[in-house]
This record gives structure tokens, C-alpha cells and sequence, in this order.
């Protein structure tokens, strides 16, 4: 939602957004090795419109370094556990660093084994989820990755926020298409789409959230100010949040949503969790047939009337990108100028 304005708008070869983020996150304290894994994940979610966790980003990312929080010149610490497992501290660093140097051995181990795990610990996850699992799948593999974030959802039937947005993303090979991925939050909606909601004055559909009375509201200025969002699905989109929470940070050494403090670091935005990746080879079981089986599904669900793949507006609007540039205000171009020094 809430894509930049038309009439704002500009276009930028996506090399040169990815350069400037790298510029930025340099100057803010950011290791050449991470802000170059940051920059390509933030311009990449820019490019496919992914707007809640694009450059609307950049500000948090930049205010969290500042406020000594996160440490952007982590090194993460790897440890081969098992043959289909594998630990990374992640030493308060962010979580996309702690899988780029990981994720050798992770996809060797899924393809010796036919399905390993990735456990990152004493992380932080800013950004789109999907980032972390397509590229598994352009590679033929299929990958599952959950992680939590920080307490503003109410469990289903309760009365108080306990839960992170905690989102779950999917990615499988299909054959003569783009990957199948889904990527989602476990609530009602993105906490980034609220903020989003609330800085441009529009109401949100009803079922999103509660304020702090615990009242339903369509205000999002009412869920961020003491209020809270609710779990998409009622009970069932509850149990998934809870099924985030114990594999994102109980079985990876992470905090839950509701563990770390923050309150002594202002400006401090990033969650201090925990993510889990899962990757299988479906060689292994099915040769070449799975991809083959994916494509038969989307055709099937195609057959019935399907109005469009999740994933397939991010594809639409990245072949666009492509062509002609990744899209951003010049509003926020020139906020990135800034920052850039
Ligand atoms: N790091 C963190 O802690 C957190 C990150 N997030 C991120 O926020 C982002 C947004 O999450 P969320 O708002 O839940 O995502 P959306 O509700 O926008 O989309 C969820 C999924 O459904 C697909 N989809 C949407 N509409 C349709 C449709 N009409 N038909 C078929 N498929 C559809 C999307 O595909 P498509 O992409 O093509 O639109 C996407 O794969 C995610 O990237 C998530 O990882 C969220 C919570 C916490
Ligand atoms: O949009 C969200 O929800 C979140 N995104 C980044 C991390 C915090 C939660």
C-alpha cells in the first residue's frame, strides 16, 4: 500500500539506489561487508514495491545505529551443529549478514542431507522476508523462513499485545515461471503499513487493531499510540504468530517479541530476535518432477480462476523497475541525499 505519489515520483537504475543506501549505511556505522548486504536487500524491496520495508526504512535503520542498539560492524559467528543444522550468533548484529555467511553451508547441507536448518540468534530483522528465501528457490531448492519481531499483537482471545508481526516466507521452484513465494505477516497487518497509514492521514479497513482502551479502531495513529494490531485470521493466524515465536527465537537462542528492552536506546527500532530458515532439495525425493508439480498447480489454480500468484505484483512491478528505474518520492530521494552526507 501507499506507493509513492505519481506525481513525486522518480526513477533511479536500480545500481545506483543500491550505492547510495551503501553510502548510507556506511556512514552510519555500517561495515563495508554489511551495508553492502543491506543496501542490495532495501533497494530490492524498493524495486518490487515492497514500500513498508523499502527506503521508508532507511530513517529507522539510520536512528537505530545511532542509538547504539545494533552493531553494524558485527561479525557473525557460525557453528556447524549438526549435518542438517547450523547455529549463527549473530553478536547483535542484523540477520541478513548472519545468512549471507552462513549460507554456503547451509545450502551444501540441504543438498547433501535434503533439508537443513539455519538458526539465527542475537539478530535483528528490519526488512522484507522474502529477500532471504526467493534466492534458495532460484536455485531449485525449496525454502520456509519465520521471523519474530517486537510486542505490539494481541494473541487471539487475549487481552494485552504479546506477539511480534512475525511474519512467515515460502519459496519453491516452478518450473518456467518465477518462484512461487509467499511472504506475510502473522497480524492483521505490517506494523510498517500502519506507520505508513498514520504519516500519510488514511484510515485502515476495520479488524486491524485496537487502541490502548482495547476497542477496535480504524485509526492507526490509536494502534501505534498505546494500542495494538490484532492476528490476521482470528485464531488461526494466533497459532501461527505463536508457532513464530517458538521457532524463531525458542529454538534459536533468540528473544521472544516480548524479551528485549529498547527503552534505553532512543531511536532504537530494529527487533532483537531471532529467524529460522528451513531448506530442502527436492531432488532428493522427486528428481526434477517437483518444479514441474509446482507448475502444474499454479495451472490448475489458474484454471479455476485465479486473479493473480502471490509474489506476481512484485515480479510485475520489478520487470517495470527494470526497465525504467526503481520508483521513489523525490521526497524521500532527497531525504537519502541527506543522509548520505
Ligand atoms: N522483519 C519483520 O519483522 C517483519 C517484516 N514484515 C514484512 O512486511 C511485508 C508485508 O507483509 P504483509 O503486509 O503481511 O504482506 P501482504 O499482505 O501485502 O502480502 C502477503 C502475501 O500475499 C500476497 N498477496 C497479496 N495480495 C494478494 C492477492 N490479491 N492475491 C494473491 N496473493 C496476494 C503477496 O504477494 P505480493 O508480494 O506479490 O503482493 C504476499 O506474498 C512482508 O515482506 C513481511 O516480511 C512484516 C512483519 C514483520
Ligand atoms: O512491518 C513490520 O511489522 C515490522 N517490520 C520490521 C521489523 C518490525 C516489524
Amino acid at each position: 500500500m501507499s506507493a509513492p505519489t505519481p506525481s513525486a515520483l522518480v526513477r533511479m537504475p536500480f545500481a545506483e539506489l543500491q550505492g547510495l543506501l551503501q553510502t548510507i549505511f556506511k556512514q552510519h556505522g555500517c561495515s563495508e561487508a554489511v551495508a553492502g548486504v543491506l543496501a542490495h536487500n532495501c533497494a530490492s524491496a524498493q524495486r518490487d514495491g515492497a514500500h513498508s520495508h523499502g527506503v521508508f526504512r532507511i530513517p529507522g535503520y539510520v536512528s537505530t545505529l545511532a542509538s547504539g542498539w545494533v552493531d553494524g560492524r558485527a561479525t557473525p559467528e557460525v557453528t556447524d551443529v549438526a549435518p542438517g543444522y547450523i547455529r549463527v550468533d549473530a553478536r547483535g548484529g542484523f540477520a541478513q549478514p548472519a545468512l549471507a555467511a552462513a549460507r554456503p553451508m547451509l545450502v551444501d547441507k540441504a543438498r547433501s542431507a535434503g533439508i537443513a536448518v539455519l538458526a539465527i540468534h542475537n539478530s535483528h530483522h528490519f526488512a522484507a522476508l522474502w529477500p532471504d528465501v526467493e534466492p534458495f528457490a532460484d536455485e531449485g531448492l525449496v525454502a520456509l523462513s519465520v521471523v519474530n519481531s517486537m510486542t505490539c499483537v494481541v494473541p487471539h482471545g487475549a487481552r494485552k499485545p504479546l506477539f511480534g508481526t512475525n511474519p512467515i516466507a515460502f519459496a519453491a521452484p516452478c518450473a518456467g515461471h518465477d518462484p512461487i513465494v509467499f511472504d506475510m505477516a502473522t497480524s492483521a497487518m505490517a506494523h510498517g503499513d500502519v506507520q505508513i497509514a498514520a504519516r500519510s492521514g488514511q484510515q485502515l479497513p476495520e479488524g486491524m487493531g485496537v487502541d490502548a482502551a482495547g476497542q477496535p479502531t480504524t485509526d492507526p495513529a490509536a494502534i501505534l499510540d498505546g494500542g495494538a494490531l490484532l492476528p490476521f485470521g482470528g485464531h488461526k493466524g494466533s497459532a501461527l504468530s505463536m508457532m513464530v515465536e517458538l521457532l524463531a527465537a525458542a529454538l534459536t537462542g533468540g528473544h521472544f517479541s516480548w524479551e528485549f528492552d529498547w527503552s534505553g536506546h532512543p531511536g532504537a527500532k530494529t527487533p532483537w530476535t531471532g529467524q529460522l530458515i528451513i531448506v530442502i532439495d527436492p531432488s532428493k525425493a522427486e528428481g526434477e518432477r517437483f518444479a514441474l508439480r509446482s507448475r502444474e498447480l499454479v495451472e490448475q489454480m489458474q484454471a479455476v480462476g485465479l486473479s493473480r500468484m502471490p509474489g506476481e505484483r512484485r515480479y510485475r512491478e520489478r520487470e517495470v523497475a527494470e526497465r525504467e528505474g526503481v520508483a521513489l518520492s523525490e521526497q524521500e530521494l532527497q531525504g537519502l541525499r541527506e543522509l548520505a552526507g
